[in-house]
């Protein structure tokens, strides 16, 4: 309705009159409106209460809404006979809320506007800041039917008609801001408000400057010279400085948000001032040296990098490794370190000979069956896969960075590790498509374990070569922690931190026994509970003969209900660089001993690796005589492709079950402060210490009777990339590719899928291609469409 006080409804009568910038800016300073409309939810409307003639409508069916104007507000119910207290909307109030007659009531009802019909009795005006009226309605004459209208808007269905110098102010809404001189738009009238005093201020949301700022412009012919109803859009002739004027609403805004920052920085100072006690306490305090030179951003970059390191725990695994010469591990006791007893070997050339048979249904041996059952746990997605990736590869790439699943291996295509195991990954959904016959491909989540060394890189390879036609959603990537890399000398007795630069710590990642953890503090680990997921392979991204997502493996940790299953190849020689998975017999306390979820650990024994670091010379070169003949004693090489049973993996992200931290003696390039002077440090000689959590180390919180080893033929699944390629130097691309090339040789010849005329063959094809007869191929050769799969069966 036409009005002179409103909150931008109803018409605006403009007053134009010759007004100045000094008249207006004592307006905007006292410019604190709250809009008329409260913003209180509507209630729902009852109609089944409704005793009275009203009917209601959808927006649809009211011929022409557009012709409504509001009027007021219906803010509540009065005394007990249905009276109702409506804010008023209108410059016409007399005419709106007391003269009997027909009326319009407009709520909300599941978020649509439904219209109603009403007849006005009678209206008294009521006292109060706003001005606002007491009505009744005809059939409203109780509290109960009064309140259904409570939050709507109260309309009229035809409007008075205007002078040449008002206007509705829901036909101003929406208007184009174009100035006059230029032709340019600057936004769009979002509303229109008065102050109680006489000149009308349009509020303006600047479409020309990129914060979608609001200004406020007085609505006055002088600054508005043009309305153009019928072109939508007003021109205007803006004072100088005008538009640069924020609304008192941004400006309060802007106080809240510096108020925020404050409490913010003061949190931030809080923050950092407990990080320099606690360096205080732990005496590596000097590095913070950094931060009395170098630029403001150099000394915030270590600030925020400092306030991100947990201290705390780096001084307890320090701890736990020293002193450095005995927890090396080379002198643990190796009579109390004993080879596991018996266990299976997996047989693929089982499989293949089943899948040759006619009868489908075959029975076959143990590995048919547990391939079959970790098919139907793949189709049922009860499975998912981690690749440990967050290694620095420095073996590989020197003191240079390096994301070894992004390692070309010299196969045709270019083909990386990343690359082939996302081929077997997807290979392995089609095969136990096809075998279990569900109609869904299955969808296999693929974790990619990253750190600070490796995480953008890994990410930005997977983005370049678009997942390899995987499903995008199904990767998803975990950073590891890292930890501050320190010092083998020590001054004072301190091992000292080490500083890459001045203004940043030397970090490394926390070895590949991190990944307990940072499934459980990411929430990946519940999330893969949400998804029903039972069992979880996890291994490491530089074996070039992996099977991700091994059916075999699956099925065969399912059927012996193992919380661990563990892959083991013979090892080839004494020094091979390979942990060997055995019985502890050591007397130890486990902690978490006493939780009932874990058996007591006292003498009977657990499973561990005896690293290659860590392996005393004498058990290395150990051996015993078999059936084979004589062999290595510690033989039962870990290959680092292990399975978890999720509910144990999740035990171990809880803090209890902590894994213990080893030192890694590295080459660590450094810097360090010489009088005023910082300088590079190249070391020549092992230098710095990393502190690493290894995976294995979990493996003894499980009652043995729940660990599965499995032994698989080393030429087949086991091609380590680990060193870079030199004469004579084992674990390369190049004895990799090798290993690959001659596995491919002696599996069976591949026939395209879309040649094969029976599902058997190509349930075959696609077997032979996982183990790694696909090497060189294109694989969407072998993938198969859900037509095919459904004309064949
Ligand atoms: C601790 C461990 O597992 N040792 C095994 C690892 O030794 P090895 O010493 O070769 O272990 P690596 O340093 O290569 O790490 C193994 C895997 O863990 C990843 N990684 C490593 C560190 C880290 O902080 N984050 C991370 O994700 C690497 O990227 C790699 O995929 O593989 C050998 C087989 O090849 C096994 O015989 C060893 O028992």
């Amino acid at each position: 309705d036409p009005h002179s006080k409103g909150s931008g409804l109803g018409a605006l009568k403009a007053r134009f009159h010759s007004s100045s910038l000094a008249l207006i800016r004592p307006l905007f300073c006292r410019f604190q409106l709250k809009k008329f409309v409260s913003g209180r939810p509507f209630p729902r409307l009852n109609l089944k209460n409704t005793t009275c003639s009203a009917t209601a409508v959808l927006e649809s069916d009211v011929k022409d809404t557009g012709s409504f104007v509001e009027v007021g507000y219906i803010a509540s119910t009065h005394g007990v006979h249905g009276e109702l207290h409506v804010y008023s909307r209108t410059d016409f109030p007399e005419e709106r809320f007391q003269k009997p007659g027909k009326r319009w009531v407009r709520s909300k009802r599941m978020g649509k506007p439904v219209y109603q019909e009403v007849e006005l009795l009678e209206g008294r005006e009521v006292g109060g800041k706003r001005p606002s009226w007491l009505i009744t309605l005809k059939g409203f004459n109780s509290v109960e039917k009064a309140s259904d209208l409570v939050g709507s808007t109260l309309l009229v269905s035809e409007r008075p008609t205007l002078n040449d110098d008002e206007y509705y102010i829901p036909d101003l809404v929406g208007m184009a801001v174009i100035l006059q001189k230029t032709g340019e738009e600057i936004g769009t009238i979002l509303d229109v408000y008065n102050t109680g005093g006489d000149t009308d201020l349009l509020q303006v949301e600047r479409t020309d400057v990129a914060s979608g700022q609001k200004v406020w412009i007085p609505f006055v012919t002088q600054i508005v010279p043009v309305v153009d109803q019928k072109r939508r859009r007003v021109e205007i002739d803006p004072p100088a400085g005008l538009l640069e004027l924020n609304s008192p609403g941004e400006s309060k805004h802007e106080k809240a948000k510096l108020k925020k920052d404050a409490k913010e920085k003061r949190k931030l100072r809080e923050r950092f001032s407990g990080v320099k006690k606690k360096l205080m306490a732990i005496g590596q305090t000097h590095i913070l040296e950094g931060l009395s030179t170098g630029t403001e951003s150099q000394q915030q970059e270590l600030v925020s990098q400092l306030l991100r390191i947990d201290f705390s725990l780096f001084h307890r695994a320090l701890k736990h490794v020293l002193p450095l010469s005995e927890s090396t591990g080379r002198e643990r006791d190796e009579f109390s370190w004993k080879p596991p007893l018996n266990f299976p070997c997996s047989d693929w050339q089982e499989i293949d000979a089943c899948l040759q048979q006619e009868d489908t249904e075959t029975d076959g041996g143990d590995t048919f069956r547990w391939w079959k059952g970790g098919l139907q746990l793949i189709a049922d997605g009860r499975v998912a896969v981690v690749v440990l990736a967050g290694g620095e590869g420095t073996r590989l790439a020197g003191k240079g960075l390096c994301v070894k699943g992004a390692i070309d291996l010299g196969l045709a295509g270019g083909k990386s590790l990343f690359q082939l195991q996302a081929e077997r990954l997807l290979i392995v959904q089609e095969l136990s498509r096809m075998v279990t016959n569900v109609t869904t491909k299955p969808c296999i989540p693929w974790i990619v374990m990253t750190s600070d060394a490796t995480d953008a890189s890994t990410r930005a390879y997977f983005e370049d070569n678009e997942f390899w036609g995987l499903d995008r959603s199904q990767v998803w990537f975990v950073k590891q922690a890292s930890l501050p890399c320190c010092s083998i000398e020590t001054i004072e007795g301190q091992h000292r931190i080490l500083l890459e630069t001045p203004w940043k710590v030397a970090q490394a990642p926390n070895g590949n026994g991190g990944l307990f953890n940072s499934l459980s503090v990411q929430g990946t680990s519940d999330r893969l509970a949400d998804l029903g997921v039972e069992y979880v392979q996890v291994y490491a991204v530089d074996n070039a003969l992996v099977r991700v997502a091994d059916p075999v493996f699956f099925g065969y940790a399912k059927e012996r209900g193992a919380d661990i299953g563990i892959k083991v190849v013979t090892k080839t020689s004494a020094d091979e660089a390979v942990g060997v998975v055995c019985m502890n017999y050591e007397r130890a306390e486990v902690q978490g001993a006493e939780s009932s979820d874990f058996p007591e650990y006292t003498d009977s024994p657990r499973y561990g690796v005896l690293e290659y670091s860590m392996i005393t010379d004498s058990s290395k070169h150990a051996t015993e005589e078999t059936e084979q003949g004589r062999q290595l004693k510690f033989r039962a090489a870990h290959i680092c492709v292990n399975v978890f049973s999720l509910s144990f993996l999740r035990k171990l992200g809880e803090p209890e079950f902590e894994l213990e931290y080893h030192p890694a003696v590295k080459h660590i390039k450094h810097v360090t402060k010489q009088g005023e002077e910082w300088v590079e440090v190249i070391p020549n000689r092992p230098n710095g210490i990393k502190l690493e959590r290894f995976i294995f180390d979990a493996f003894k919180y499980s009652d043995p009777s729940k660990v599965a080893l499995l032994e698989v033929a080393r030429e087949e699944e086991f091609a380590p990339v680990k060193n870079a390629p030199a004469a004579g130097v084992a674990d390369t691309v190049d004895t990799a590719r090798c290993l690959m090339k001659s596995l491919t040789k002696r599996l069976p010849p591949l026939t395209p899928s879309k040649t094969g005329t029976q599902i058997r063959h190509l349930v075959r094809n696609l077997n032979v291609a996982y183990m790694g007869a696909h090497i060189e191929e294109n694989i969407r050769d072998f993938l198969v469409t859900s037509d095919e799969v459904s004309q064949l069966t």
